[in-house]
């Protein structure tokens, strides 16, 4: 059986996630000339790599086109409903690192934690005339956090496809839940991350897509095992 290994092709992920693969020994040649988005592991006839971006990796994980991909664990829970079951985080890689976080204004002082904002939000409507708005595009997980983990029920979702953090100074929203790395780009909108407002420390995941054929395979094993060598 083949398998598909899918790493991403461009963006922050790209150069660290080879360098792992060839850390593993399993060292990736481009078939075809240098734009070329496909590949395959040198000595292993039955590999195949498919070049996609990190967002790409998750939707193609989940609807079990490839076998294995490369790609932060905010995508994939944020891709798929029930990740766990569809999907085994193999290895965390080490590097990607991202929060997913709940930030509000700085000037908002009396808000530092969730239940404070549950208490805003249940206060908006009748203050504002209208539901406390959430900047992003983490539809998923921010329901999750909200409604489930924090019995939060009156908010709005604005789908936000980039510069999420500008949302509340430009009125388009009141609040974010958006990616933080170094933390600079909220610090330079004016906004705070909620003390209890971390919703996920994501970091790029080597992931499998959960199929019966891979039982007993031995190649999904070497590959496993080979990365989660060098990662620890
Ligand atoms: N500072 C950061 N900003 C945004 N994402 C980051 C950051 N640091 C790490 N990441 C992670 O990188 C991944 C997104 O990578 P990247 O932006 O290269 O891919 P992409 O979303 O596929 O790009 P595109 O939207 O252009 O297709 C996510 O898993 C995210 O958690
Ligand atoms: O905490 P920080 O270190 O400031 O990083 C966080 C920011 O970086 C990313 O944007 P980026 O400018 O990389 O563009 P992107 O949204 O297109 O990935 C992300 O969307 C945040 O806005």
């Amino acid at each position: 059986m083949t398998i598909t290994i899918a790493l991403p092709s461009k963006g922050r992920m790209k150069d660290d996630a080879s360098a792992i693969f060839e850390k593993a020994g399993l060292k990736i040649v481009a078939v075809g000339n240098e734009r070329s988005y496909r590949g395959r592991v040198e000595g292993l006839d039955d590999v195949e790599i498919a070049f996609l971006s990190a967002s790409e990796i998750s939707r193609e994980i989940g609807s079990g086109s490839i076998d294995f991909g490369v790609t932060g664990e905010d995508l994939i829970r944020e891709g798929l409903s029930e990740a766990d079951a569809r999907v085994e985080f193999c290895a965390r890689l080490g590097f990607g690192h991202a929060d997913v976080v709940v930030a509000v204004p700085e000037i908002w002082l009396d808000v530092d934690t969730m239940a404070d904002l549950g208490d805003v939000a249940a206060d908006f409507r009748a203050r504002h005339g209208r539901r406390l708005a959430i900047a992003t595009k983490y539809w998923r997980l921010t329901q999750q956090f909200f409604s489930a983990q924090h019995g939060i029920q009156l908010y709005r979702i604005v789908e936000s496809l980039g510069a999420t953090e500008g949302a509340p100074a430009s009125g388009s929203a009141d609040i974010i839940v958006d990616i933080s790395s170094t933390g600079s780009t909220l610090k330079a909108n004016h906004l705070k991350v909620l003390s209890d407002g971390v919703m996920l420390r994501s970091q790029a995941c080597l992931v499998r897509a959960r199929k019966a054929e891979h039982a007993g395979d031995p190649l999904v094993a070497k590959i496993i095992e080979a990365v989660g060598g060098v990662v620890g």
